[in-house]
């Protein structure tokens, strides 16, 4: 589980996150909606402890990580797994090199083993014959499986997952979220999910919260965001230009 308790963060006057506070429960798939810009993937990032709270506190799994110093949060990272917007892959290694990548820093497996957990990966996110392709070479959909492959090896207990969609057609944005899906029902880890697929995202989370103004002002099932009685939460699902979110 992961807990946030009254975090602050402010980017110079800019406030971003104002006394927010929200539970991950575990083992279930969470998503963070919200309109761009308010905050989501700062939020993320506190989770995981890359961003510090100007006040606040953060706990994962029962520990405190607001005043960690680096060295413990190595041992607190390697619960984590995370697919970044971009799928963060090094151009320059092949498929085969990137998803290795993890298991070569931080294990002592041999060559055979490496290749056989690579393989049983790449395999689990439907990629099969890609070993030796570059990034460059693959389509969207795919370099978010390669990043989700890369993300599942060390069998994480939390995956965090920053817009995994963006940018993919609709039926490939259909197939990453069957992806995250069956990966979780498998693997059973605890999914925080940012996305703007809305109302697609509400089929595979089991949890929604939704940001704005710096809090988490909604949280429930989906059917509850669904049928949210919260003028801004109403507004955001059904896209709606009346109502009390400003834009510009
Ligand atoms: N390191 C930083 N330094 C200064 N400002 C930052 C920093 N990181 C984020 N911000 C600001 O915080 C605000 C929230 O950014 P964030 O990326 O979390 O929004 P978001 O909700 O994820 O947006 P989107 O849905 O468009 O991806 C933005 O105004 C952004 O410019």
């Amino acid at each position: 589980m992961i807990r946030l308790v009254d975090v602050h963060k402010s980017f110079g006057s800019q406030v971003v996150l104002d006394g927010l506070t929200m539970e991950i429960p575990e083992g279930k798939i969470t998503a963070v909606i919200g309109p761009s810009g308010e905050g989501k993937s700062v939020l993320l990032k506190h989770m995981i402890g890359l961003m510090k709270p100007d006040r606040g506190e953060v706990f994962v799994e029962g520990e405190n990580i607001t005043t960690m110093r680096r060295y413990q949060m190595n041992r607190v990272w390697e619960k984590f797994g995370m697919l970044f917007q971009n799928a963060a892959l090094f151009d320059s290694l092949t498929v085969f090199e990137n998803v290795a990548f993890p298991l070569e820093e931080k294990t002592h497996l041999s060559r055979s083993e490496i290749s056989d957990r690579v393989h049983d990966a790449l395999e689990h996110v439907g990629l099969r014959n890609v070993d030796k392709k570059f990034p460059d070479e693959l389509s969207g959909g795919m370099k978010k499986r390669v990043g989700l492959a890369r993300a599942l090896l060390l069998n994480p207990r939390i995956i965090l997952f920053d817009e995994p969609t963006t940018g993919l057609d609709p039926i490939i944005c259909r197939a990453i979220h069957e992806l995250i899906r069956e990966t979780h029902e498998r693997f059973g880890y605890t999914a925080v999910i940012v996305s703007h697929e809305i109302p697609e995202i509400f089929d595979i989370s089991e949890n929604v919260a939704m940001l704005y103004r710096g809090k988490i002002i909604e949280q429930g099932t989906s059917e509850d965001i669904r049928r949210s009685e919260h003028p801004v939460v109403r507004q955001f699902i059904s896209g709606s230009l009346e109502g009390p979110i400003q834009f510009i």
